[in-house]
């Protein structure tokens, strides 16, 4: 028999809609009632947050984070299940993914349709989620996201569509697996994410879109005293306009780290371009480039990093980029 923590979080997975269409969190979750009366798996429930994901911060990551080492070193868990709003649900995953060491299986999943919506994919999804949890094969592979029959890494997932049902897609590298009817697929091994754990969760770290004809001035607001780091989704292959790059460089010279992905869904970003702004100026400049995130998941890995310590710059250019 395997046992299985589930931690509700909140999210439309525990929301309702009313009579006008508009969608708010339950005083109790719907996920909580639901009876899952499945062979081999006893599930022990915790309503741990009743939270829209909106809401959710980094201090409540952490929370989770500490939850789930309790329950895997001194509760013998043999896996767990989280449910959460899909609108953070990438970051919580990565965030957890870099903070725990692998090994039980650790799914997440929501839903894009409240609990009493005509086609909700809550129950359903959390039944996936369920089933991967206790899949022997889901050992050693980091935090999993599943969503519509598809089983995703931490590292890469990313929420693609507003609405659409199966809005987590993996760029680049596609999902790690599948579930059919009977079955649990895996089609390939991830690569682990470099693994450090904290105890804080302190540092301003905005994030800063790039676009055409960018001048300096976002960059030329930013208060140097009450800035930790800051991550650039720059253009391209890795590059910015030259006069937002000139900006930088003030950022630069105070030390502020600088993580730089790319505003591009596919692909990873790499010091190329030798013009002024491009990613080779960038990269000599200081600029530490992200390998293969998102700027959201890049922003976390930047605080978990400053967090645990990491403090020279070659030793938070290695964290940032493998
Ligand atoms: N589908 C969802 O869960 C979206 C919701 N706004 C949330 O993230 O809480």
């Amino acid at each position: 028999m395997k046992k299985i923590l589930i931690l509700h979080t909140g999210g439309t997975i525990s929301m309702a809609e009313d009579a006008q269409g508009h969608v708010s969190p339950n005083e109790s979750n719907p996920m909580s009632a639901v009876n899952m009366q499945l062979d081999e798996v006893e599930l022990v429930t915790e309503d741990i947050f009743n939270l829209p994901s909106p809401h959710i911060t980094l201090s409540d990551m952490l929370v989770l984070k500490n939850r789930l080492k309790k329950a895997f070193l001194t509760e013998s868990f043999d896996g767990a299940v989280i449910t959460h709003g899909t609108d953070t649900l990438e970051e919580t995953a990565f965030f957890l993914d870099t903070t725990l060491e692998r090994g039980k299986p650790i799914v997440m999943t929501g839903a894009m349709r409240s609990s009493n919506e005509l086609g909700t994919d809550g129950i359903y999804n959390f039944l996936s989620a369920i089933r991967v949890a206790a899949d022997e094969h889901s050992h050693d592979r980091g935090v999993l996201v599943v969503m519509n029959d598809e089983i995703h890494s931490a590292r890469y997932v990313t929420k693609t569509h507003t609405t659409n049902v199966s809005t987590f897609q993996t760029p680049t590298h596609g999902p790690l697996g599948l579930l059919t009817k009977n079955k649990i697929i895996y089609f390939h091994n991830d690569s682990e994410n470099q693994h450090l754990d904290v105890h804080s969760v302190h540092g301003n770290v905005p994030i800063v879109k790039a676009f055409a004809g960018m001048s300096g001035q976002i960059l030329d607001l930013l208060d140097l005293d009450k800035l930790d780091g800051i991550v650039i989704e720059a253009l391209g292959a890795g590059n910015l306009p030259p006069i937002a790059s000139q900006s930088l460089q003030r950022l630069l010279d105070a030390g502020v780290p600088v993580v730089l992905v790319s505003r591009c869904f596919n692909g990873i970003a790499e010091p190329v371009y030798a013009y002024q702004g491009g990613g080779s100026q960038l990269y000599d400049a200081g600029v530490m480039f992200a390998d293969e995130v998102n700027s959201q998941k890049a922003r976390l890995k930047l605080i978990i990093g400053l967090n645990a310590g990491l403090e020279t710059p070659s030793q938070l250019r290695n964290f940032m980029e493998n």
